[in-house]
């Protein structure tokens, strides 16, 4: 019997069309890529998962067996890609105005004969619908880390044989007509490191990405009446730089009176013809590579975006501008810790990564028509904030490697996520005391199945008058793209239920004597996912819902699996007495009052620390300042325990002091600078002579700009500039 040998993985190539399997295997004919030493062919193609379980037979005798094998796992993968027969998920409704389109790179020459781009992952694609816009593609991947196959829905889906021009005249072309009657238009490249944004985006000569392809469309449509003018900017450390100046001056996001966003400092330059804009494209690009050090730094990683204008033209020879086009190619995610060698990349990219995080928060709210967007979390989201909402039109082209990559699976299952959300129930602000309460896991159960966790975070102030503030709080857990989840050494939660599609569920976390809940993960005020963090080693790994049938419908299981790296230990908590659904905005304010505590069962923990916390609060405010005397007129020792009680009473004052002298401080100050003359702007620490004036201006757009602190990042200051700066403000009284 001739041993069996086995068929490594990198020897196998997955290839999702039917056409590149043809044009490779005629390479792999001349090339010998990919060779399999059978003994009648060359060249073959298996999807991993295959190739893993097959075992191949280097004598002639077996390859008939072999071919079998292949042919089947061939004919499998091309109906799996070419119809919609084979479908393995129930189909969903693809909700949202965002559009999500996904993008398989081509293999580049080397990874044709490498390992690496032999070892590909991308199984299947299954495509749903038979018209063109109501298609539904599903992406299957295989993990191989950890044997798990995932699964994606996307609108559509790009294979690795189509090119930049298939995907603008199916994503941008029907749009540009919407730009000239007013409507403005956003494409966002998305994706793991090298995953071909750039190419799609920006493209070359040879091969023109969609902003070159846009142009040369819009340059056909534009009449008399009508001009073009690009602004080409990158992002950098939530800093954004104009691309077109020289001296890459840095733009300052502002917003009028009236709300609108103003991009101070952004050079618009006229466009009359192609090469005109080609030269400026790879021009703009190239000075903007020229502001990073030559020799052996690094590029700097950035955000890169196209904006191009449609004005309107007057007969005066005024222009307006109608509409817009953004085109952004998004800095790559990858994992900063994984992929840090000696650090020094490190931080670089947890910026990156939190600064995509944010922006897939932005996209997500306007997706599912939050009332709070959270714009002031991501620089670029400011940019781009006339942009989105409304009747605007998003797309996100998420790049994909066609190979096994932990970073590209993390980019679809972000991006999937936005088509599986539904509008979200705004809750009124008496349920807001509990966020800081307790954990909240919020999802939305889609009929897909798929939901999201979230995390309570600290609400950002923003322009909006006080009342809609307070009545458009959103409790809905919007956090939904928090930096340190990530998909590679944290499992996806799956939501499931079938019905109650916008249903916010609660969930107290059931602390038992078994269930180790990682210290490091509950900030002070109890909530469990913080975003400040990246790549944090101990998150949750799985959260899983099921409802338990031999209950109260109303009861579910949750469970909760924690992983903390740094001391390998893995808990579980299962709570079968605290999910409760908010059914509808109707009765949310009933259904709160519910929420915490179940009366006929024993209290969360949660229920009894709020319990607690309400006992301790009236306790401090009925105690009596001064220690009364007993009745029968008996001397007695005055009772230690109350003495301390009544000093921790007085320390909680102070301290409800402390943040009102706190709050004055900053309204003080901020008043001071929507009030004060040029020269007394100069004299404060850290404003100088620059923001003295820019502060001016700002306040003839807008009477009052600054309105809490987060306004100051309007004039460049940092968040720790600001906090140093009232660290002075507050020195300066006692001085
Ligand atoms: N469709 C394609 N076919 C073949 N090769 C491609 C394709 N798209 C991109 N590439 C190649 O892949 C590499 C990475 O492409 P690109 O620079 O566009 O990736 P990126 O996602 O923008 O990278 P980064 O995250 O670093 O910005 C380049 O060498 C490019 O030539």
């Amino acid at each position: 019997m001739e041993r069996l040998r086995t068929l490594p993985v990198s020897k196998a190539k997955v290839i999702s069309s039917l056409e590149e399997r043809e044009g490779l295997c005629e390479r792999g004919r001349r090339e010998k890529a990919g060779e399999v030493h059978g003994g009648d062919f060359k060249y073959t193609t298996v999807t991993p998962s295959s190739a893993r379980f097959f075992s191949v037979s280097i004598h002639n005798g077996y390859s008939l067996i072999l071919r079998l094998i292949f042919q089947s796992a061939l004919i499998n993968q091309v109906s799996m890609a070419s119809s919609s027969r084979t479908q393995t998920k129930p189909s969903s409704i693809l909700s949202g105005k965002v559009r999500v389109s996904a993008r398989i790179r081509g293999f580049r020459d080397h990874e044709l004969t490498s390992d690496v781009g032999c070892s590909s992952s991308i199984t299947s694609v299954h495509k749903a619908g038979d018209s063109e816009h109501s298609e539904k593609v599903t992406l299957s991947f295989d993990d191989q880390t950890s044997s798990r196959k995932n699964e994606y829905d996307v609108d559509h889906c790009y294979l690795q044989n189509e090119d930049t021009a298939l995907i603008f005249s199916k994503e941008i072309k029907p749009q540009i007509a919407r730009v000239f009657e007013g409507e403005n238009s956003t494409f966002i490249a998305f994706g793991a490191r090298s995953s071909g944004k750039t190419c799609t985006i920006q493209g070359s000569e040879e091969n023109p990405g969609l902003g070159m392809l846009a142009m040369g469309e819009i340059l056909k449509t534009v009449g008399e009446k009508h001009a073009v003018a690009v602004s080409i900017y990158e992002v950098v450390h939530n800093h954004v730089y104009d691309v077109l100046d020289a001296k890459n001056t840095e733009v300052q996001v502002l917003e009028d009176a009236q709300g609108k966003i103003m991009l101070k400092g952004l050079s618009k330059v006229r466009v009359t013809s192609l090469p005109e804009f080609q030269k400026l494209y790879s021009s703009g690009v190239t000075s903007s590579k020229s502001t990073q050090k030559i020799t052996l730094e690094a590029p700097r990683r950035s955000h890169k975006a196209l904006m191009i204008h449609i004005l309107a033209c007057n007969e005066g020879g005024n222009s307006k501008c109608i509409g817009k086009m953004n085109f952004v190619d998004l800095a790559g995610y990858e994992n900063a810790r994984r992929n840090s060698i000696d650090g020094t990349n490190f931080i670089e990219g947890t910026q990156i990564n939190k600064s995509l995080n944010a922006l897939l928060n932005v996209i997500h709210a306007v997706n599912a028509n939050e009332a709070r967007v959270p714009y002031r979390e991501s620089k670029l989201a400011r940019v781009l904030q006339d942009s989105l909402p409304g009747n605007n039109h998003i797309s996100m082209i998420v790049c994909l490697n066609p190979f096994f990559c932990p970073d590209t699976i993390h980019a679809i299952t972000l991006a999937s996520r936005l088509k599986n959300i539904k509008p979200v129930s705004v809750l009124s602000s008496s349920t807001k005391k509990y966020s800081n309460s307790g954990v909240m896991l919020s999802a939305n159960k889609a009929n897909s199945g798929v939901g999201v966790f979230s995390t309570t975070k600290k609400l950002t102030n923003s322009r909006l008058p006080l009342s809609t503030k307070k009545t458009n709080t959103v409790l809905k857990g919007r956090n939904l793209f928090d930096s340190k989840e990530d998909v590679n050494d944290t499992k996806e939660q799956v939501l499931s239920t079938e019905n109650n599609p916008s249903n916010v569920v609660k969930l107290d976390i059931c602390n038992g004597g078994s269930t180790h809940v990682p210290e490091k993960k509950c900030t002070s005020d109890g909530a469990l996912f913080s975003s400040d963090v990246e790549d944090i080693s101990s998150t949750i790994l799985a959260c899983s819902l099921e409802e338990i049938p031999e209950l109260d419908t109303k009861q579910e299981r949750v469970s909760l699996e924690f992983k903390d790296e740094d001391v390998s230990v893995k808990a579980q908590s299962n709570c079968t007495d605290l999910m409760h659904h908010v059914n509808g905005d109707d009765n949310i304010e009933k259904e709160n009052n519910h929420l915490i505590v179940n009366e006929s069962q024993s209290p969360s923990l949660t229920a009894r620390l709020i319990e607690l916390r309400e006992n301790l609060k009236s306790f401090c405010s009925s105690t009596p300042l001064s220690v009364s005397r007993p009745h029968d007129h008996e001397p007695k020792t005055p009772i230690t325990t109350h003495k301390l009680e009544l000093s921790n009473c007085q320390s909680g004052t102070f301290s409800k002091h402390n943040s009102g002298m706190k709050h004055s401080l900053v309204q003080d100050y901020l008043q001071f600078l929507n009030s004060a003359s040029k020269d007394e702007l100069k004299g404060i620490p850290g404003i100088g002579k620059k923001r003295a004036s820019y502060i001016l201006e700002l306040r003839e757009e807008s009477p009052e700009p600054f309105k809490s602190l987060d306004d100051l990042q309007d004039i460049g200051l940092s968040a720790k500039q600001v906090k140093t700066m009232m660290k002075k403000a507050a020195a300066h009284l006692f001085s």
